[in-house]
């Protein structure tokens, strides 16, 4: 046989040889994994592509309630990640001392005892007497929004409700981070580029987290798609305007205001008796900047876009409001907590847009610790990431009934307590959202105080588009506006 021969038939073995090993290993790989019991795509068992596909596309939610249609209960959404959206789940996974870890991609740690020593500082600061004392600090932007909101009547002019929602939620939690807002309300513009900036970040981070870990610090180099550099770059930014709110306030001594950052300054660590490093404080803050900020907004803007919709609805509400709130206001009126937290029309739709729209829809990841777990009925092994996604629980017909209806009545009949225990907007157990009072505070103050003096209609009627990063946010809400009667 010649030589040139030879090298052809080896050369053909290795190619064969090579194609056999691509063909075979995915199969093994399949056929041995200890997930292999439970369903999911073919390609999800093989590698977590798909899934990232579907984050780069903003839309992760929405594959994985697909994905949950097509296979059932359990779904294998990665090779290493099991959703599952049965609601006997949520307590096992996500309730008290369960021993399921988070993963640490979102919010910062992962340690339980690093978590709660965090919590011990921050929790006093959002406590109810806390909450109250800082109300008041809420009104300047709320009447900033609601100047807005004349002008566009004066010029009649629709406006998106999206956009401006945004600029409060940004506003009020830095005037409580930091002392101050970012200004966003008074010159209607995004000065800082702060919301883009958020949201590209949380698009990003919210991709990267299925990477391989191995894989992430590389991303930023990846120039095919801008995509990972983009969102990194936004990182960055994102910090470098939190270390100058940060520096700013910290200068500024005069202030004897209760908020977050002062509690964060004055907090001792329990074991050392030090306080606690400027690297600390800031991390904290940007948490509360990107956990407190796209959340609430978001959430107000799907109440508006849902109500603004439903004349029948909104006068109803408006009806409700006119009672607790009658008479003519001043111009810088803006409704109190205290009032707003009894009107049930108004709390039971916040409460129906929340279940039906959850802004965090996806489910929040947990590890699963040694020995593994029997979850639903089904044993996952140690260090498998599970999560329940709250959309799917949100939208379960076994608990509520006619899941895809706008209906708040469904949470004013008298059985509605069985409910409650599976509404979970702000999550559950250890890790639930830390700042869900002020987040209820400062959504139902504004709500009511734009509903009683406005009355909103939707631009479109087709439905509104969103986008998912951290949390589902509409993209736009155009609404006209006119103003109600004072009676
Ligand atoms: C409608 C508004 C809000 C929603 C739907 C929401 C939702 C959530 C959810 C689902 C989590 C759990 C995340 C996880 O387990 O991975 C969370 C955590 C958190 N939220 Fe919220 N949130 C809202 C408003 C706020 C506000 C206003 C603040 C701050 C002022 C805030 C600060 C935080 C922080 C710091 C955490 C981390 C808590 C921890 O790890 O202990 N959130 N939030």
């Amino acid at each position: 046989m010649s030589l040139k021969m030879t090298l052809t038939a080896f050369l053909s073995w290795v190619s064969t040889s090579l194609s056999m090993l691509i063909l075979i290993v995915p199969v093994l790989v399949v056929a041995l994994h200890p997930l292999r019991r439970l369903p999911g795509s073919f390609w999800s068992k093989i590698c977590p592509l798909p899934l990232i596909i579907q984050c780069r596309k903003a839309r992760r939610s929405a594959w994985i309630l697909e994905q949950h249609e097509k296979h059932g209960v359990f779904v294998r959404i990665a090779p290493d990640h099991v959703s599952i959206a049965d609601p006997q789940a949520l307590n096992q996974i996500y309730g008290h001392k369960t021993g399921f870890l988070k993963e640490p991609v979102l919010f910062n740690t992962r340690d339980m005892s690093i978590h709660q020593r965090k919590r011990k500082y921050v929790s006093p600061a959002f406590s109810a007497r806390n909450l109250q004392d800082f109300e008041e600090h809420m009104n300047p932007s709320i009447t900033r929004l609601v100047q807005y909101m004349q002008k566009c009547v004066t010029e009649s002019k629709s406006f998106d409700f999206c956009r401006w929602s945004n600029f409060l939620a940004f506003d009020v939690i830095g005037e409580y981070s930091f002392g101050s807002p970012f200004g966003f309300l008074e010159s209607g513009r995004d000065d800082y580029n702060l919301i883009h900036t958020i949201d590209t970040r949380g698009e990003v981070l919210n991709a990267m987290g299925h990477l391989p870990r191995w894989m992430r610090p590389y991303m930023k180099y990846v120039r095919i798609d801008p995509f990972f550099y983009k969102g990194l770059r936004s990182t960055a930014s994102l910090e470098a305007i939190g270390r100058a709110a940060f520096g700013k306030r910290k200068e500024d001594t005069s202030t004897a205001r209760k908020d977050l950052m002062s509690f964060l300054l004055n907090a001792k660590d329990p074991d050392t008796g030090d306080r606690l490093p400027d690297k600390e404080i800031l991390a904290e803050a940007i948490s509360f900047i990107v956990g407190g900020s796209d959340t609430t907004s978001s959430t107000m803007t799907n109440f508006m876009d849902f109500v603004s919709r439903d004349q029948k609805l909104q006068a109803d509400i408006y009806t409700e409001l006119l009672e607790a709130f009658p008479g003519s206001q001043d111009s810088d009126w803006v409704a109190s907590e205290e009032v707003s937290g009894k009107l049930r029309l108004l709390n039971a739709t916040l409460k129906e847009v929340m279940r039906l729209r959850p802004t965090s829809s996806t489910g929040l990841e947990r590890v699963v610790p040694e020995g593994g777990r029997v979850v639903a009925g089904t044993f996952i092994p140690a260090g498998f990431l599970v999560s329940v996604p709250t959309v799917a629980i949100h939208h379960n017909t076994q608990i509520y009934r006619n899941p895809e209806k706008l209906d708040p009545q469904r949470w004013l009949v008298e059985d509605a307590s069985d409910l409650t225990n599976y509404f979970v907007p702000f999550s559950t157990g250890p890790r639930a959202c830390v700042g869900r009072n002020f987040a209820w505070m400062e959504m139902l103050k504004t709500l009511a105080t734009i509903f009683r003096l406005f009355q909103f209609e939707r631009t479109i009627s087709v439905p509104s588009e969103s986008r998912e990063g951290f949390f589902v946010k509409v993209i736009e809400c155009n609404v006209r506006v006119g103003l109600r009667a004072s009676k």
